[in-house]
């Protein structure tokens, strides 16, 4: 069963580093798992080298991979989730975990959170040396099966022991939900009980509750009903916003929960990724399309954006496809023709 675990109020010191305009990179990683609704930071979680790749078929070399990771890291994204500790025959693009994981030169301030399903997953994410697990659990009994090859009750079981375990040895542990708006193989799924299963993974000691919108049918107006449920239970500072853009509304997800006071989101870049077991997902919301639309709202981020087009461009260029990202590509168009004209 999952059990209660003491929550970290966070300082005055912390509170205080929200309120300046420009928030330097040292308190930064405290801010991540602190307090930041009241401010204009929003910390955006990037999933690209795992969700995004995970559903890959051509395997990609570690090299690359670690380039991704390294790449994104110093464009300013304060965490970058690396890689997930799951079984290689259910999802080969993974099967490189250890050496990704190791190889990888970490900055200080940046967190790299890994996904681990099971405590056989913490096992090899602990040998990696890996300090941040994030556990992973659907609302739904269909898809925990297809995903995870167990009950929802079993999931929400294996959840807690990795937590417990996680926890004991000093990590930081982050929770996801899937199919918070819906899912592939029982359609749509009822508000209540999302806030339901967030509360328990949140009482657990998940620092953070990232509500997956798995397959993308999310709507502002169902994920308006969502967050009033999820809120009511998990405070709108240790909520995350997970959209895939299957149905072009990602964007306008993340603003509705943008007016709720979430101030976490993940996004990949280029918009890489879907996933294995939610047949017709698309990836993530583009992280360069979410910063252009943060920076337009006047809120930050410290990510680099100039950089960050230039690494979708290159990750797409590596898996042979055009950018996932409207605004990288437009942008980058206009990059050409500004170059093209001082050439002229
Ligand atoms: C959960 C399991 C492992 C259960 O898989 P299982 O087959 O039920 O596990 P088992 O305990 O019965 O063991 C069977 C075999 O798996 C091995 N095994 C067991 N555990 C591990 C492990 N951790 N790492 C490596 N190997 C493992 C174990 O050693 C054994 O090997 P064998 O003796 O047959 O050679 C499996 O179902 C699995 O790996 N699933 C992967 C699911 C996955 O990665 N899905 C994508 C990520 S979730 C996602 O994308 C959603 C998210 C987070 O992005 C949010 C959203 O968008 O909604």
């Amino acid at each position: 069963m999952l059990r209660a675990l003491p929550r970290i109020s966070p300082s005055k010191h912390i509170q205080a580093a929200l309120k300046p305009k420009f928030i330097p990179i040292s308190v930064q990683k405290k801010l991540l798992h602190t307090d930041h609704e009241e401010n204009k930071y929003v910390k955006i979680v990037e999933v690209g080298p795992r969700d995004g790749l995970q559903n890959e078929k051509q395997l990609i070399p570690v090299q690359t991979k670690v380039k991704l990771i390294e790449l994104l890291a110093q464009a300013g994204l304060p965490v970058v989730e690396t890689t997930s500790f799951v079984n290689p025959k259910w999802v080969p693009q993974m099967g490189d975990n250890h050496d990704v994981f190791t190889t990888i030169q970490k900055k200080a301030n940046v967190s790299y959170p890994v996904l681990t399903p099971n405590l056989q997953g913490l096992k090899g994410a602990l040998k990696a040396g890996a300090q941040e697990v994030a556990v992973f659990v659907a609302v739904t009994e269909s898809f925990n099966r297809k995903n995870t090859n167990c009950s929802t009750e079993e999931s929400l079981q294996r959840a807690g022991q990795v937590i417990k375990e996680a926890l004991d040895n000093g990590l930081q542990v982050r929770g996801y939900l899937s199919c918070v708006l819906g899912c592939p193989y029982e359609g749509p799924v009822e508000p209540e009980l999302v806030a339901t299963m967030a509360k328990k993974l949140y009482d657990a000691g998940c620092y953070e509750i990232s509500l997956g919108d798995t397959i993308g049918t999310g709507t502002p107006g169902s994920m308006n009903k969502l967050l009033t449920q999820v809120l009511k239970v998990v405070p709108a500072n240790r909520v995350a916003v997970h959209c895939h853009d299957t149905y072009g509304q990602a964007l306008a997800n993340i603003s509705k929960a943008l007016d709720h006071g979430v101030r976490v989101v993940d996004s990949s870049v280029s918009g890489l990724g879907g996933c294995p077991y939610a047949p017709g997902a698309k990836g993530n919301v583009a992280t360069e399309d979410v910063v252009y639309m943060l920076n337009g709202m006047g809120l930050e981020t410290n990510v680099d954006l100039d950089a960050l087009i230039d690494i979708g461009q290159w990750i797409s260029n590596e898996l042979g496809r055009d950018t996932g990202s409207r605004a990288g590509a437009a942008l980058l168009a206009a990059k050409r023709a500004k170059l093209l004209r001082a050439k002229l």
